[in-house]
């Protein structure tokens, strides 16, 4: 068996067998099942960022006649959402899934949604026996597609390599047991600390902190995320497009959005320009009466024309972190990847709002003009832990994840 963990190809290309199966070398037991799950797990990655408020779930079916474990089926929840995994991976193995095991990330569902229970699926085909890895928090599955397997005289086994499925399936888990996304701050920091310049006018660009290497792994972490925020002072400073611009992968662009009190963003910008290919929100508050400094006409003429291009300006107060979260939960996204600047990072960290922190370093100083990040490698408080560092041609990345 040659695992995938390759979570940007096809993972059903991947997995391209003849009708005999991917032989996996392996003898059945405990190793092949953890084996044969980080295969799973690998192949539910695939479509991060593209299953909304479903998780990317994988699933395997699996035969042994006695040669040892052979794959013959390998699906991911689909774009959207639907099908889910088991259904698909059934569909592929056919009349060959009688008798044999499926690897499944998440337990199997058990509710009659906008699709069959993927439990009564997996008991027609005459699977043998289910293993899992996490056990679903949804209210509606939570333990009775377990059950419901059971109750059919499957063998069923949990927890199987669950620390790096619960991984995996960390941004719909966040969702559904915080009501919250997942949030992931990514920052690039000078070798002084900083994280951009004073000294630049207004649209000169950014500061040019980290090399391509560190851009290539950036743009990966777009491509995973179901959504990428940054404040209006980087939109007004930098004019960035935030979308995926990786060959072949254009098209999995999150949603951007913009915390914007006063709804300064301009129908110029590169965000409103291109809000009809890939969704913008304008997080723009509510006007109150006494915003004295804030034209209420301006305004409404902005809004006009930013909702003709596309963007969708969303009346939410942008400061209550606390209450708009759990709205962009509500809507199904459940990863949100914050790209900064130094105030909306700060925001998030005050508000005990992000999950892990991502601080790239890169060699270039800025100096006095510099804008200081709120955080520096190396002097990441808790309830942060440093987890692992890694080398982006020359720039370093270390990551920190929040403990609980
Ligand atoms: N190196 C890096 O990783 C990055 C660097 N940058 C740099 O950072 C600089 C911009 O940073 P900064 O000026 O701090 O701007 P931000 O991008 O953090 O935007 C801050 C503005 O967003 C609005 N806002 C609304 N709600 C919130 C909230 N909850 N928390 C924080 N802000 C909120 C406010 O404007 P209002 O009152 O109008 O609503 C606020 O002034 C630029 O120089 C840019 O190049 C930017 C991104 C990444
Ligand atoms: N993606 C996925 C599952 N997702 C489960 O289904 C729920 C969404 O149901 P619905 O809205 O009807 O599609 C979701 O909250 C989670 O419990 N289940 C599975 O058996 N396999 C899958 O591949
Ligand atoms: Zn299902």
């Amino acid at each position: 068996m040659t695992p995938s963990d390759d979570t940007h190809a096809d993972p059903a290309a991947a997995h391209a067998r003849g009708s005999s199966g991917v032989e996996t070398g392996l003898a059945s037991g405990a190793e092949a099942d953890a084996r044969l799950m980080a295969e799973a797990i690998a192949v539910g990655a695939g479509h991060l960022g593209l299953t909304a408020s479903n998780p990317s779930v994988g699933c395997l079916i699996v035969r042994d006649d006695g040669a040892g474990p052979r794959i013959i089926a390998a699906a991911v929840t689909a774009p959207g959402g639907r099908p889910h995994a088991e259904t698909q991976a059934l569909a592929q193995a056919g009349e060959a899934a009688r008798g044999a095991t499926a690897y499944v990330t998440l337990e199997p569902c058990s509710h009659h949604g906008h699709t069959a229970p993927c439990a009564e699926a997996l008991i027609r085909a005459g699977i043998a026996r289910v293993v899992i890895s996490v056990v679903d928090p949804d209210t509606r599955v939570s333990g009775r597609g377990i059950a419901m397997l059971r109750e059919a005289g499957i063998s069923v086994e949990t927890g199987v390599l669950e620390a790096r499925g619960e991984r995996a399936l960390e941004a719909y888990l966040t969702r559904k047991r915080l009501g919250r996304p997942h949030v992931t701050l990514k920052l690039a920091l000078s070798r002084d600390g900083m994280i951009g310049s004073r000294a630049l006018a207004v649209g000169q660009g950014q500061v040019a902190i980290t090399g391509p290497e560190s851009w290539d792994h950036v743009q990966h972490l777009r491509v995973r995320s179901d959504a990428i925020l940054v404040g209006i002072g980087t939109v007004v400073a930098d004019d960035p497009e935030l979308t995926v611009r990786l060959p072949g992968l254009e098209d999995r662009s999150p949603v951007r959005i913009v915390l914007d009190g006063n709804l300064r963003l301009s129908p110029d910008s590169k965000l409103a320009r291109t809000a009809a290919r890939v969704p913008v929100i304008a997080v723009a508050g509510v006007l109150s009466p006494d915003d004295g400094d804030v034209d209420p006409h301006g305004r409404q003429a902005r809004a006009d024309a930013l909702s003709a291009l596309g963007v969708e300006v969303l009346e939410w107060d942008p400061r209550r972190l606390d209450l708009l979260l759990p709205a962009l939960a509500s809507r199904g996204l459940s990863s949100l990847l914050v790209e900064g600047g130094a105030r909306t990072a700060t925001s998030f960290l005050d508000a005990g709002m992000v999950d892990r922190l991502l601080l790239f370093t890169g060699s270039p100083t800025i100096g006095a003009q510099g804008i200081a990040s709120p955080v520096r490698s190396g002097l990441v408080p808790a309830p942060f832990m440093h987890t692992s560092g890694e080398a982006f041609g020359p720039d370093h990345l270390d990551i920190y994840e929040r403990t609980p």
